[in-house]
């Protein structure tokens, strides 16, 4: 992309402080310009837009496995999956998602973001061409592994790539892009799933065809800048400048804001480094491995120890937690069964509306995420999601499923042999809303919001904090995975869904305890809130002061 690309963001009748048009602006100074910046440009759509193709492939392989396991019949090894077999080739993706990700937070620190991506891409393309190709079980398990390390890279860097490219303003409802990727892959996956089920081999189509956009993304990232934060970091300041004036446009002052970032970023890595060096780190080793290895050691030590670092991990690992723990992706891999298993006519198609719902109410977050705050969804969202989770656990105890029902081979038989009457139409009426109206809900709020973890780090423990807190989510992912079906027997469906609902109360409560509001601020400015304390009274009066300033600057 070149400058021409870039438009202005700000429109021509807007007034500025009188320093800011004059490059000399405080940081406040430069936090009233971006309030004021009406659309984020050409340049970075184009950016967040090439960066999102990774959540979709995210989407697109989680959201697959589904269709994939249910196709494959004998192909494999020449005989049918044991249920061993379907739970290594499921649980393979995310465990190894949880071991990658906090190995590429390291790496993109010393490669850089970009880096990771196209590294993603190779992975996601050498795991989908296995995966394709493969004729025995433990072949699938490696084809599955590698496309976890891909997908673990990628769920971490980008929404951090785009996060550091993106103007405040703009920021939490870019990164959403990327979750509306992943939504969106996970509706195409679905859909890929009920066209290809029914024909030979469709299945080798349904993994193969992950390649493809990965392909088309490690061609359009060579056109694609490093972020300027990371430029900054190893010393390339005039190369971060360049991308930066690609991003704020040519408008009327723009340079301004252009040097208020590099200036916050040159002063947060100026006290880093002092930091640093009160902690005695050997700069002249730099480039032993031993060196190096004290440097990640330095750095995790420096995430715990240093209480702002400390503060946005609990607060990025807690909500990556709670997304997962919440139970969501039990309806993502498992609503097909639990839909046949509740007698409808058409399981996948009825679990497409749950993936449809999900992609469209990301998309409502998208619009709010920014306007409303982080915070504010976030409480008003999980209270829509305990509700729906207590409507539906009272309609599964309506529906009186009897508990060894729920294992999956019990799930082929059609009309359900296992009701011990024919289910109530009413309760499973119930059922649907009340699960479209959870996962609405999740969309919201829980989907998205964990996403915008980058910006709770200051530049020296980004990479790192956001990996660990990825690390949690897939964490979280295997977990519920793993214990679904188990629990479904054990507790009961009623139990299931309740222990789901105690897990947003809990959720509920920790938001409102510590989660400070983060939209519209700087990077670096939500580092140094985090840094002197939780800081949510601060945060949302700021934030409401930020909101009456842009609205009567519109
Ligand atoms: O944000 C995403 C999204 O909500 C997906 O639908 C879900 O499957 C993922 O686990 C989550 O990380």
């Amino acid at each position: 992309m070149t400058d021409a690309a870039a438009e202005p963001l700000i429109s021509s009748n807007r007034g500025y402080p009188h320093d800011a048009r004059h490059g000399e602006d405080s940081a406040e100074d430069v936090e009233a310009d971006e309030s004021a910046l009406v659309s984020p440009g050409l340049f970075i759509w184009g950016l967040t837009i090439c960066a999102g193709v990774s959540g979709l492939l995210f989407g697109y392989d989680t959201g697959v496995i589904s269709s994939t396991l249910i196709s494959i019949d004998t192909s494999l090894s020449h005989r049918s999956l044991t249920t061993l077999d379907k739970s290594l080739i499921t649980s393979s993706t995310s465990f190894f998602a949880l071991l990658a990700s906090p190995l590429t937070g390291i790496l993109a620190d010393a490669l850089g973001r970009r880096s990771i991506i196209l590294i993603a891409d190779i992975l996601f393309v050498a795991g989908a061409l296995i995966q394709a190709f493969s004729t025995t079980v433990s072949g699938m398990i490696v084809g599955r592994s590698v496309v976890g390390a891909a997908v673990g890279s990628a769920s971490f860097v980008v929404p951090m790539y785009i996060s550091e490219l993106a103007p405040s303003a703009f920021r939490g409802r870019l990164v959403t892009v990327s979750s509306l990727f992943i939504t969106g892959g996970q509706v195409v996956a679905y859909t890929v799933g009920w066209i290809f089920s029914t024909r030979a081999h469709g299945w080798r189509w349904m993994v193969g065809l992950g390649a493809l956009p990965a392909a088309i993304q490690f061609c359009l990232l060579f056109a694609l800048p490093e972020t300027p934060r990371y430029l900054v970091k190893v010393g390339r300041k005039e190369h971060a400048r360049r991308v930066l004036r690609k991003v704020y446009g040519k408008g009327e002052g723009m340079e301004a804001l252009v040097n208020g970032v590099l200036r916050r970023v040159d002063k947060e890595i100026r006290e880093e480094e002092e930091a640093a060096d009160d902690r005695n780190v050997a700069q002249a080793a730099k480039t032993s491995w031993k060196a190096k290895f004290s440097r990640v050691n330095d750095k995790f030590l420096q995430l715990v120890n240093v209480g702002g670092n400390r503060r946005a991990l609990i607060i990025a690992c807690m909500l990556q937690g709670f997304q997962q723990l919440c139970g969501f992706n039990s309806l993502m891999y498992f609503s097909a069964t639990i839909f046949r298993l509740l007698g409808f006519s058409s399981p996948t198609l009825t679990s497409l509306s749950i993936a449809l719902t999900n992609l469209a109410f990301t998309l409502v977050a998208f619009h709010a995420i920014d306007r409303l705050g982080r915070r504010r969804i976030l409480l008003s969202s999980i209270p829509v999601m305990l509700l729906a989770l207590l409507l539906s656990a009272t309609a599964f105890h309506f529906l009186a499923l009897p508990p060894a029902a729920t294992a999956p081979e019990h799930a082929s038989t059609h009309p359900p042999q296992h009701l011990a009457a024919p289910p109530r139409p009413f309760w499973l009426v119930v059922i649907l809303l009340a699960l479209m109206l959870y996962v609405a809900g999740y969309a919201v709020g829980l989907g998205t919001v964990p996403w915008q973890q980058a910006e709770l780090f200051p530049l020296a423990v980004r990479s790192l904090g956001s990996a660990l807190a990825t690390a949690t989510n897939w964490a979280g992912n295997t977990l519920v995975g793993l214990t679904f079906l188990p629990m479904m027997d054990v507790l009961t469906p009623t139990g299931t869904f309740a222990v789901y609902a105690g897990v947003c109360v809990v959720a509920w409560g920790c938001v409102w305890r510590v989660y400070p509001e983060t939209a519209g601020l700087g990077l670096e400015d939500v580092a140094r809130l985090l840094a002197r304390g939780w800081g949510v009274g601060e945060s949302v009066e700021g934030f409401e002061a930020r909101r009456r300033r842009s609205g009567a600057l519109r």
